[in-house]
């Protein structure tokens, strides 16, 4: 039998001190016959060793939230018309291109939907983790390519000997993932933002890859943002929720008091519309 109603499966923690704040961020994507205002007056913080998911419909304005902490979102036609983001006391809408690079991938990674748009088709995947601590920390080619193997290893991919040598076609679509959270999580990021990252996959691999970043987020403490569809997964993994409506916060809060008592018709929608999940 199904209801509509998710029974979050765990209590949530103490809120940390924020490593990650956006605040008050507003974005347009200016196109030549309109403006769409994507991202209008969003606020949200992070702390260490927190999870914060990020949902709403499609179109809410999620991605574009999450690219622009790294300023991914493409100029044209992105503008960033207001708003903080504010990393380590820096505003990384401020900061030079220069400075955002050395921020990328080392203090704050991300994981993407499809990591066949991420990884280099023609670059081996070992190379491909290696080089974000040769590029990142400046290590030598050989400790670069030892700290690689070990971060393959540690997002379970078996023989990772052979795999450090293959190419992403020669993966499976979970394995590829894992190369993608090796790849994000080597230089150990403070900050993790993973957009969807098991949408693409088959059930089973979902919940393999989910388990994973839990566990890696809990080794590691990072602070990550989850942004997902998936309501079931925001009950399994995050302590606090944001739900983005037409590129507004409509409602945040811990998980438990969000899901158990929505404030907003939008948010009881959402809940609506997914199916009961079993408690843990
Ligand atoms: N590069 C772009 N150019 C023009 N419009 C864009 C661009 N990227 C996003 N948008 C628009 O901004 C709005 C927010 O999009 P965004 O991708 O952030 O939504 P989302 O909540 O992440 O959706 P989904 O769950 O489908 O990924 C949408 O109206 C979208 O069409």
């Amino acid at each position: 039998m199904t209801t509509d109603r998710v029974t979050p499966a765990r209590t949530t923690p103490t809120r940390t001190t924020p490593v990650l704040e956006i605040d008050g961020l507003s974005v347009d994507f200016r196109l030549d016959a309109s403006t769409v205002h994507a991202v209008q007056s969003v606020s949200l913080q992070v702390g260490a060793g927190e999870t914060l998911a990020v949902v709403g419909e499609s179109g809410s304005g999620k991605t574009a939230t999450a690219l622009s902490v790294l300023r991914l979102n493409p100029a044209p036609p992105c503008v960033y018309t207001g708003g903080e983001i504010r990393f380590e006391g820096r505003d990384l809408l401020a900061v030079s291109e220069k400075e955002l690079c050395a921020i990328r991938g080392h203090d704050i990674a991300m994981v993407f939907q499809d990591p066949m748009t991420s990884l280099d088709p023609l670059q081996r995947v070992g190379t491909q983790v290696a080089e974000v601590l040769r590029h990142h920390r400046g290590v030598s080619r050989a400790e670069a390519a030892a700290a690689a193997l070990a971060a393959l290893d540690e997002v379970g991919i078996p023989d990772p000997e052979r795999r450090y040598r293959q190419y992403p076609h020669e993966l499976s679509g979970g394995l590829r993932q894992r190369v993608m959270i090796a790849t994000a999580l080597v230089g150990r990021p403070r900050v993790l933002i993973a957009d969807e990252p098991t949408t693409a996959l088959d059930v089973t691999v979902q919940r393999q890859i989910l388990d994973l970043l839990v566990a890696l987020q809990k080794r590691h403490g990072m602070a990550v943002v989850l942004i997902t569809h998936d309501l079931g997964v925001v009950a399994e993994t995050a302590d606090r929720v944001v739900v983005m409506n037409a590129g507004r916060v409509v409602e945040s809060g811990d998980v438990m008091d969000v899901f158990d008592h929505p404030a907003e018709d939008y948010t009881r929608r959402l809940l609506d519309a997914t199916p009961r999940l079993e408690s843990a």
